[in-house]
C-alpha cells in the first residue's frame, strides 16, 4: 500500500501519528461530472466511460450496485483489480486485467490523468476513454451520475435520489457516512486504544440508532428504496465477515440486530444485487492487504451466514419513517 507524491510512487501506510491516532480519510481529488445535457466537459454517451473497481471495496461496490440497478452494463465498462493490495498498490495481475489501458497498476491511471498527482490511489475511478482522463474518483458522486445522467441509454428510469426526498437522504447519508461507513475504518485503523474505544462506541451507538429507525420503516427514508440504503448496504454486508474481527468492531454482529439483519437480507435479495457481492474478494482483500492487522495472513473460513433466507420487511411497507437521525 502506498501513495503518489508528484507522480512518484511511495510505499507507506496511513500516518495517524499527526492526528492523535485517528484515521482521517483524505478528500477525493478528481471531481468532474458526466452530464446528460452536455453541461460539462463529459457528456453522457454509451461506451465512452469505464469504471475501475475492486469487488472488495465498499466505496467501489456502490458504483457497481448502481451500474447493475440501472442496467448500465452495456453502457459503462468495468475493470476489476486484484483484491489484494501489495507493493505498488492496486494492481492488475493473475487474470485481473485493465481492459482499457493495459496498465499493470491502477496508479498509472492517476499519473496519466495528472502527471503531478499527489495523494492516495483509490477505487472507484470513473475513466473517460475519449480524453484519457479521470472524470471522478469519489463514489458518492459517481453513483449520482449513474443514477440520473445515463437515463437515455437504459430502460430503468428509477430515481434513487428523488428531488422531494433529497434533504432527508442527505441527512441520513451524512450520519451513516461519518458514523458507520467511515466509522468501521476509524475503529480498525485507530492508532491507540483510546481512539479505538471511542470509535467503536460511536459506531455501535449509530447502529443502535439505525436499528430503531428500521423498526419504524422498511427503508432508511420511509417506504422508498433510495441511495441512502445502498450506501449503508455496502458496509453492512462486509460487517460480520470482516469488520467484527479484522477491525475489532465486535460489540455485536449485524446478525444480532433483528431489524438490521432482516433489512440487510431485504437489500441483498433485490434482483441483481447478490451478483455484486463477492465474499472471496472481500475477505482476501482485508485480511491479506492489511498485514500489520493480520500478520499470519490467514483468511477466516466463516462466518456461515446465508443472506438469501427469508426476511420480514414487507410488513413495514405501509408505514413511513417517523424518526429522524440526530
Ligand atoms: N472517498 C472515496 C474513498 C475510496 C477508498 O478509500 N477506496 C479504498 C478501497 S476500500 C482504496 O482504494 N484505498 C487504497 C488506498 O487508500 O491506498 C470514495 O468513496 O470513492
Amino acid at each position: 500500500m502506498g501513495y503518489l507524491i508528484k507522480g512518484e510512487w511511495h510505499e507507506g501506510w496511513y500516518d495517524t501519528s499527526k492526528t492523535g491516532g485517528e484515521f482521517v480519510r483524505a478528500d477525493s481529488q478528481f471531481r468532474d461530472v458526466v452530464t446528460a445535457n452536455g453541461a460539462s466537459n463529459y457528456p453522457a454517451e454509451a461506451g465512452r466511460y469505464h469504471l475501475y473497481v475492486s469487488l472488495a471495496c465498499p466505496w467501489a461496490h456502490r458504483a457497481l450496485i448502481f451500474r447493475k440497478l440501472k442496467q448500465l452494463e452495456e453502457v459503462i465498462s468495468v475493470s476489476v483489480v486484484d483484491p489484494v493490495i501489495t507493493e505498488g498498490g492496486w494492481a492488475f495481475r493473475d487474470g485481473f486485467t485493465d481492459t482499457v489501458n493495459g496498465f499493470a497498476f491502477l496508479r498509472e491511471t492517476y499519473v496519466h490523468a495528472n502527471p503531478g498527482y499527489s495523494g492516495r490511489v483509490t477505487v472507484p475511478v470513473l475513466w473517460d476513454k475519449q480524453t484519457g482522463r479521470i472524470v471522478n474518483n469519489e463514489s458518492a458522486e459517481i453513483i449520482r451520475m449513474l443514477n440520473s445522467e445515463f437515463d437515455a441509454f437504459t430502460p430503468v428510469k428509477t430515481d434513487f435520489y428523488p428531488a422531494a426526498m433529497r434533504r432527508e437522504i442527505d441527512e441520513v447519508n451524512a450520519f451513516v457516512y461519518e458514523r458507520i461507513n467511515n466509522g468501521v475504518y476509524k475503529a480498525g485503523f485507530a492508532g491507540s486504544q483510546r481512539v479505538y474505544e471511542s470509535a467503536v462506541t460511536r459506531l455501535f451507538a449509530a447502529l443502535d440508532e439505525i436499528e430503531m429507525r428500521l423498526g419504524q420503516s422498511r427503508y432508511l427514508v420511509g417506504v422508498t428504496l433510495t441511495e441512502a440504503d445502498w450506501r449503508l448496504f455496502t458496509t453492512l454486508i462486509r460487517f460480520d465477515a470482516v469488520y467484527v474481527t479484522h477491525f475489532k468492531c465486535n460489540l455485536r454482529r449485524i446478525e444480532d440486530y433483528p431489524n438490521l439483519s432482516n433489512y440487510l437480507r431485504d437489500l441483498y435479495q433485490v434482483p441483481g444485487i447478490a451478483e455484486t457481492v463477492d465474499f472471496d474478494h472481500i475477505k482476501r482483500h482485508y485480511f491479506l492487504s492489511h498485514r500489520h492487522l493480520n500478520p499470519s495472513g490467514l483468511v477466516p473460513k466463516g462466518p456461515m451466514l446465508d443472506y438469501g433466507t427469508a426476511h420480514n420487511r414487507e410488513r413495514l411497507m405501509a408505514r413511513g419513517a417517523k424518526r429522524s437521525v440526530s
